[in-house]
């Protein structure tokens, strides 16, 4: 088991953090505690302020305010503890578009300081279990969507982290692809690892996750175990809705002129 993964361990620590885009306010203020050794669910509708809560727990982004802790290491006085033990696949991933997938992983293992034999092999398992074994030799400007999205999964676990953070990993990932990487995560998570991911897929979050956190307009509105989110709702989707305010918003009035075909 890994040093975060203690019954009871914090896999991250949040306090007060803020960030603030000219006039828009992206994230208002969020306190949130983590557990180790869980898959959690980040959720929240568009513009909720996931992408920016994310990059600023990940070194990304700094926060205007606040603090992160990752595992026991502040992410801005101590970046290179916390990035030893982080694997992020972050939004509108980057890649090296010339390199092929297996010299992707060979250059992001010895970027991790890996030795080469070991790179070797973790990229040949990797390449295989995410079904890119075929694949290895192509550049990865080639790749579809999804592909892209297995190769920078494969690259943010090659050093075996102790916390993934993914932000919308599933998103333009056909079926087949999204059960191979739902199959990874949950090995991953099964050894005591952390995975966080952001997503507004809720029926996926609520298959996945044991433990979420909903956020709206910059702020946390709930946080805890799946169950205890989702409370008597009959699904996540339905406390979502309710707790973002989804359920309150009148669209009767708009849209009066849509019904193809009448003009
Ligand atoms: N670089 C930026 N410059 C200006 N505004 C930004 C920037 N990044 C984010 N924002 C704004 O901050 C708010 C939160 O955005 P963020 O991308 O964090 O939300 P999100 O929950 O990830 O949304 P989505 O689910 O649509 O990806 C939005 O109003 C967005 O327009």
């Amino acid at each position: 088991m890994t040093e975060g993964a203690r019954v009871g361990a914090v896999a991250v620590r949040v306090q007060g953090l803020w960030k603030r885009f000219g006039e828009q306010i992206a994230v208002a203020g969020v306190d949130l505690e983590l557990p180790a050794g869980r898959f959690i669910g980040l959720v929240g509708p568009n513009g909720a302020g996931k992408t920016t809560t994310l990059s600023m727990v990940t070194g990304l982004l700094r926060p205007d305010q606040g603090t992160v802790e990752v595992v026991g290491h502040d992410v801005w006085r101590d970046p290179t503890e916390v990035k030893a033990r982080i694997g992020v696949l972050p939004e509108g991933l980057r890649l090296f578009e010339r390199l092929s997938g297996r010299e992707l992983l060979a250059y992001t293992g010895r970027l991790r300081g890996l030795p080469g034999t070991e790179v070797d092999k973790r990229a040949t398992q990797l390449l295989e279990v995410l079904d890119l074994a075929g694949s290895q030799h192509k550049l990865v400007v080639d790749y579809s969507t999804g592909m892209r999205k297995k190769i920078g999964l494969a690259a943010a676990l090659l050093h075996n982290p102790e916390v993934l953070f993914l932000d919308e990993p599933f998103e333009g990932v056909d079926p087949v692809s999204a059960q191979t990487i739902r199959g990874v995560l949950e090995r991953y998570t099964a050894s005591g690892a952390t995975v966080v991911f952001s997503s507004h897929v809720m029926e996926l979050v609520e298959s996945l996750c044991d433990w979420v956190a909903v956020m709206a307009a910059g702020r946390i509105r709930a946080h805890g175990p799946t169950a205890d989110v989702r409370g008597t709702a009959p699904s996540l989707q339905q406390a979502f809705l309710e707790l973002v305010g989804a359920n309150d918003r009148d669209t009767s009035t708009h849209l009066d002129w849509l019904g193809g075909g009448a003009r």
